[in-house]
């Protein structure tokens, strides 16, 4: 029991005791290091921003799924030097059992299809809102929590499953006043590099590890990149092909590199003409320096991107056909994409989009004697009865107060139970808008 200001004793048999003669400092009232409280302003953003999350995703047909913040953590423990799996936030519970705070949902995803399995007629398009965490030692103040959105379609190995989350992205986008102009997204493939590396035969094993490492091309020295290839018998001469791969702006210089039979320009090809159909091809690039920084993914890669390129990555996601075999299962085609709840309103911001969300009370209702409390709960629950959001004032006050009270609310009326007027059937009502006053009947409130 937080017992603020008094030392909580408990003696045998004798219960809970305080003692308040002994002062308790104030426990921290911050939450914990790199994460976020939402009081009522900053949740009425995030419910919003969260509202086009699940609005987005209902028009395009997708069920919301759920699973736990905390997993095993052998669902994150990957080999291929993730900065997402080095940061897990992890630790083992008072059963001795290995678990982890989630960092990502799709881990999440892959179990719950796995143990459906049979049981699911594909193809799956589910989408989810979750906190994500990851325990960074906080030298770089970064947040440690951050909620995502993601919309994943199993089962589907086609570029068109692609195409699909991309216009659920740009729906999004568009819906909240972003436009083509705001923000890019690029795409890749990454077969693109599997190509690269085959031709210096660099064995299927360090696939993974390697587009780790190019992930970080633009945020590292190329010494380092170089370093940390090399570390994987990447030779340097392969590393130069991988580099010069990567700086490939156009699908005809793909083309020119891996030859008119590529799976990779094939799909891209594919990608990019259904887009046109979509009719949200002005919004994307091909940019085969995309990568992106999670293991599992093993063709298309996308992210979109500021133009203004003052902040970081919007949201990212791929195609991850062989994750599900990493946990024992039976491989199934599997596309998806991640969407955090910071940087997109960072976006807002700059580009002045941000929404007014005021706390929304239609009327405020007040006894204005103690023997009238019961007629004007009456009252609230009628008039909430008819959808309105009645803001029900619980205690005594003066009128100056409920006033002031009425303006911090924004309120659209004031319904006042007087003696007089109810002993006569009638409330009094002041618009808050018009500043009129009237004594009208319970039903005249509802027309
Ligand atoms: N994966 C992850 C988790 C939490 C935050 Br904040 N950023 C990334």
């Amino acid at each position: 029991r937080g017992m603020v200001g008094g030392r909580v004793t408990t003696t045998a048999n004798e219960g809970i005791q305080t003692d308040s003669t002994t002062l308790t400092s104030l426990v921290s009232v911050d939450p914990p290091r790199g994460t976020r409280d939402f009081p009522p302003e900053d949740m009425r953003l995030r419910s919003w921003l969260f509202q086009h999350f699940r609005e987005v995703s209902r028009l395009f047909a997708f069920e919301e799924i759920d699973f736990p913040v905390l997993e095993s953590e052998e669902l994150f423990v990957r080999k291929a030097g993730e900065e997402i799996t080095q940061q897990l936030y992890n630790f083992e519970d008072k059963g001795g059992r290995r678990v982890a705070l989630r960092p990502e949902l799709t881990p999440s995803l892959a179990r719950l299809v796995l143990q459906k399995g049979k049981s699911l007629s594909l193809p799956l398009k589910w989408f989810a809102i979750g906190q994500c965490w990851r325990y960074e030692r906080m030298t770089r103040g970064r947040r440690r929590e951050h909620y995502q959105w993601n919309m994943d379609i199993i089962g589907i190995s086609g570029v068109e499953a692609e195409a699909e989350l991309l216009s659920a992205i740009v729906t999004f986008f568009t819906r909240l006043g972003i436009t083509a102009s705001d923000v890019g997204i690029k795409i890749s493939n990454r077969k693109v590099l599997q190509a690269v590396l085959a031709r210096y035969s660099i064995p299927d094993e360090s696939f993974a590890a390697v587009c780790v490492i190019v992930d970080k091309i633009e945020k590292l020295p190329r010494s380092e990149i170089e370093n940390e290839l090399a570390a994987l018998q990447v030779p340097s001469d392969a590393i130069d092909g991988i580099l010069q791969a990567l700086t490939l702006k156009s699908l005809d210089d793909l083309e020119d590199l891996l030859g008119a039979e590529s799976g990779a320009v094939a799909e891209l090809k594919q990608l990019f003409a259904l887009a046109d159909g979509y009719g949200f091809s002005d919004w994307l690039n091909f940019d085969a320096s995309v990568v992106r920084g999670l293991a599992y993914y093993t063709g298309t890669v996308f992210e979109a991107f500021d133009r203004e390129r003052k902040l970081r990555a919007i949201c990212g996601g791929g195609r991850y056909d062989q994750l599900l075999s990493t946990y024992g299962g039976a491989d199934t085609p599997a596309c998806g994409f991640g969407f955090g709840d910071a940087v997109i309103i960072e976006l807002l911001k700059e580009r002045n989009l941000m929404p007014e969300l005021g706390h929304v009370v239609d009327d405020v209702v007040l006894a204005l004697e103690d023997h009238l409390k019961a007629p004007a709960a009456m009252v609230a629950a009628h008039l909430r009865n008819a959808g309105r959001v009645v803001d029900l004032v619980l205690e005594t006050k003066r009128l100056k107060w409920v006033f002031k009270h009425t303006e911090r609310l924004h309120a659209k009326r004031l319904v006042l139970l007087g003696a007089t007027e109810w002993n006569r059937g009638t409330l009094r009502v002041k618009d808050l808008i018009t500043r009129e006053e009237s004594d009208v009947t319970l039903d005249d409130l509802l027309t």
